[in-house]
Order: structure tokens, then sequence, then C-alpha cells
């Protein structure tokens, strides 16, 4: 086959040549005109097909040469020398090719977006063995970070929590690495609460579920991985709902991370306005705290199915935080809770609940309790809620021993604090 295409090519040549050196003379033979004909067509065929294959040989071979420069760059062959060194990651593919991800994306379809971020776009897309997988697309990167980018995707691509995204690799053959995280189907906490979804009902069963399981899986990253994993960034858009509605803690590889001293790892310290520990501002240290804080905010974000940030509340009220801790110290909290809150609750539970959210919040980090604490603490309430519960008077609570030593403006505060809003019987 191959010998009869370049005789073919080589009788081409030839008579391309005789064409061009003699183009009249050959014309002349009327015999000659037809067989000229289809000698042109062939040659010029072959000559297109070559240029054509030339052109996509030298295409791929740069394509390659760019995705093997960036691989290295990327730290790609870091990785590999520590999949080679670490026998448990070998069964693990922490390393995608861009190849994988444009076959799983359908070339990085639109139809697939499944959102934007302030970092990059995020694509769903199915692995040839059958796995629904988000790959995140960052527009950003820190070259001074790369080498630590990798160590981090390794440690966190270790982190095995029901209650945590799994992260399943990456790819570094493009611009900037690209992660690749199991697709979890529900969306964003942040949308269900806020979003087109308003009227999705939140059932203090469902928080009390939720919340237990963003306390859990922080406290299993504080405390229960190799070395301590700070968030960095919590949130309600970073907390996604799986099918049945189970939570699940995201962005941990926000493609940038940051590390403190040797002894932790936090993502890249960026957060987000509403949820920012406001001792961080001060000392610009991050610590475990800092995430207690974030998570405060989501707890009060499910109470009161607020946003952290409003606009439509005025003054310092801006801040759910702020507008909480208000309402705690003018003992009137049950008028900005959730309805159904305060339908289901019983009156114990949502003071267990809003002091627990006030030792969060507390501006002090000192005073703050730590995730494993949290986790416990609402685990003790979640166990104890009867769902069918529907408290329908629910009396004025007065209640300061608690709250003692915790005001979020002090060391130690004896402000006494009651629910005497007009829910109240
Ligand atoms: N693993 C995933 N499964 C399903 N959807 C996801 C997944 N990860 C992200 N998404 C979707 O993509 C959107 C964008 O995610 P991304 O993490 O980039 O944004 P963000 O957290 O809102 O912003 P930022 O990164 O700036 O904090 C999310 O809001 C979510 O809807």
């Amino acid at each position: 086959m191959k010998d009869g295409c370049n005789k073919i090519f080589e009788v081409s040549k030839k008579l391309l040549k005789l064409f061009i050196k003699y183009p009249y003379e050959l014309i002349k033979f009327p015999m000659l005109e037809g067989i000229t004909c289809v000698c042109v067509s062939i040659g010029v065929f072959f000559l297109v097909a070559i240029s054509y294959v030339l052109y996509k040989v030298i295409k791929r071979t740069k394509k390659q040469r760019l995705r093997k420069r960036f691989f290295k760059r990327n730290g790609g062959l870091l990785l590999k020398q520590q999949e080679e060194s670490d026998p448990s990651l070998v069964d693990k593919t922490i390393i995608f090719t861009t190849h994988e991800l444009e076959k799983a994306t359908d070339n990085f379809n639109e139809n697939r977006i499944l959102g934007r971020g302030g970092q990059g776009t995020v694509y769903k897309g199915m692995l040839v063995d059958g796995r629904i997988v988000a790959v995140k697309k960052s527009s950003i990167v820190d070259e001074s970070q790369l080498g630590q980018f990798i160590n981090e995707v390794v440690v966190l691509s270790q982190v095995n929590h029901k209650n945590v995204v799994k992260l399943l690799g990456c790819c570094l053959e493009t611009d900037v690495p690209m992660l690749i995280s199991e697709f979890i189907p529900n969306g964003t906490l942040y949308d269900c609460l806020h979003g087109e979804a308003n009227g999705f009902p939140f059932s203090l069963n469902m928080i009390l579920q939720i919340a237990t399981e963003v306390a859990g899986a922080l406290a299993y990253l504080h405390s229960a991985t190799s070395i301590p994993i700070y968030h960095g960034d919590i949130k309600t858009s970073n907390i996604l709902l799986d099918h049945k509605y189970r939570a699940k803690v995201s962005d941990f590889g926000t493609s940038r991370f940051v590390s403190i001293d040797k002894t932790h790892l936090t993502t890249s310290v960026k957060g987000t306005a509403g949820y920012i520990d406001p001792e961080y501002f001060q000392s610009s240290q991050f610590t475990e705290k800092s995430d207690v804080y974030s998570f405060g905010v989501v707890l009060i974000e499910l109470l009161t199915r607020e946003k952290p940030i409003s606009l439509t509340r005025f003054g310092e009220n801006r801040s759910l935080a702020t507008y909480f801790v208000l309402a705690m110290e003018e003992g009137h909290v049950m008028s900005i809770l959730d309805a159904l809150v305060v339908k289901e609750g019983t009156r114990d539970e949502i003071l267990a609940l809003a002091n627990l959210a006030m030792r969060c919040l507390n501006l002090k980090r000192r005073y703050r309790p730590t995730m494993k604490e949290v986790a416990m603490k609402l685990e003790s309430i979640r166990t104890s809620h009867i769902p069918s519960t529907v408290q329908t008077n629910i009396k004025p609570i007065l209640y300061g021993e608690e709250y003692l030593s915790l005001s979020p403006y002090g060391e130690s505060s004896s402000t006494f604090l009651s629910f005497n809003d007009s829910n109240s019987g």
C-alpha cells in the first residue's frame, strides 16, 4: 500500500514537472488532455494531502512540546517522583492528561459549564471509566507557588472524608493547572438558601444535619489528617449538596495554597466578605479559629436564611454576623430567625444553637471553640432533636449563664439575653 502510494506520488510528480515545463505542448495532444487532467488532479491532491499531514504533525509536535514544558514547569516531574516513591498513590490517578479532560468535557464545551468562580470556570465531565467529574480550569497562576501546589494536591487527593469533595487529581499540561474532583449534583448551599430555589424548605433537621456534617469535616481536616489543613474560605457557596442533600465541603484546591509554616497547610487565604475572621485583619495570621469564625457565619446563615452581606439591611447590620450578635444582645434574636426554624425548634435547641453561633463569632479567637467541640455540640443537638416536633408556643428564653464570658466584644460580659420577640408566647 505504502509502495503503491509512493509510485503514484512519483509518477504524479514527474507528470506535474512535465506539465509545468511543457504545458502547451502537452495540451496540444488531445489524447493526452484527459491524462494530463487526471495527473494534475492527482498531483494537486497529493500536494494538498501532504501539506495537511505535515501541518498536523508539526502542530501536534508543537503541542506536545508545549504540554511537556507546562508539565515540567507546573511541577509534574516532582509529582511523578512522589507517585513513584509513595506506593499508596500508584493506584490513584492523580495526573490527568489534557486529552483525557478534553474528551471528558467535550473540548470544554460551554454547555458543560457548572459555574464560574473568582478564579476560573468549572466544567462537568465524564471520564472514560464512567466517573462524573468537575474540572476546574483556573484563570490565574502563581508560578512561585507551583512546587507547593504539587505537595498539597498530593495531600488533598488523599483526604478521604464523606463530607469533603474528593479531589481526584490535577492536569499539569496546560498553562494553568486544572483540578479534577468528584461531581456533586445538587449545587451549592448558597444557591439553595438564597438562589432561585429560594422557596426550598430547610427544616431544622436538615439544617442540623448540614451544620453537623460541615463541622465534622472541618474538625477532621483540622486535626485528623497527616498534616492539619485549614480551609481558609468557608462559605455557603463552598458547601455543595449531594443527591441526598448531604453536605460536601469544596474548594480546598482552588489552585493556590499558602503554607503559613511547616506545620500545617491552608488553601490560599483570600476569604470572602462577610465570612472573614475579624482578627485576621489585625494579625494577618490565619489559624484554625479563623475557619471557626467563618463556620459561625454559615451557621447563622442557615438559621436566619439571610445573606452574609446584604444591602437591604442598614448600617452595621449589613454584616449578618453583626446583625445576629446585636439581635442576641438586644434580646430579639427570634425575630431574625427563619420561620421554619422557629416553628420546628424547641426553646432549648434554639438557645443552644444561637449560643454556639455566638461562641464561633467571638471577636477574640481564643474564646472561640475548636471545630471538634462545635461538631460534638451540634451532633448532640441533632441526635436529641425530634424532627416531627413543631413548637407552636415558644416561651421567652432567658439565658445568661451560658453567654457569660463569651461576649464577642470582650473577654467577659454579664449581658443577659432573652428571646422576647413577637414569636414568643
Ligand atoms: N465538585 C463540584 N461538583 C459540582 N459543581 C461544582 C463543583 N465544584 C464547583 N462546582 C460549581 O461551580 C461553581 C464555581 O465553583 P468555584 O469553586 O470556582 O466558585 P466559588 O467557590 O463560588 O468562587 P471562588 O473560587 O472565587 O471562591 C460553584 O458555584 C458550583 O456551582
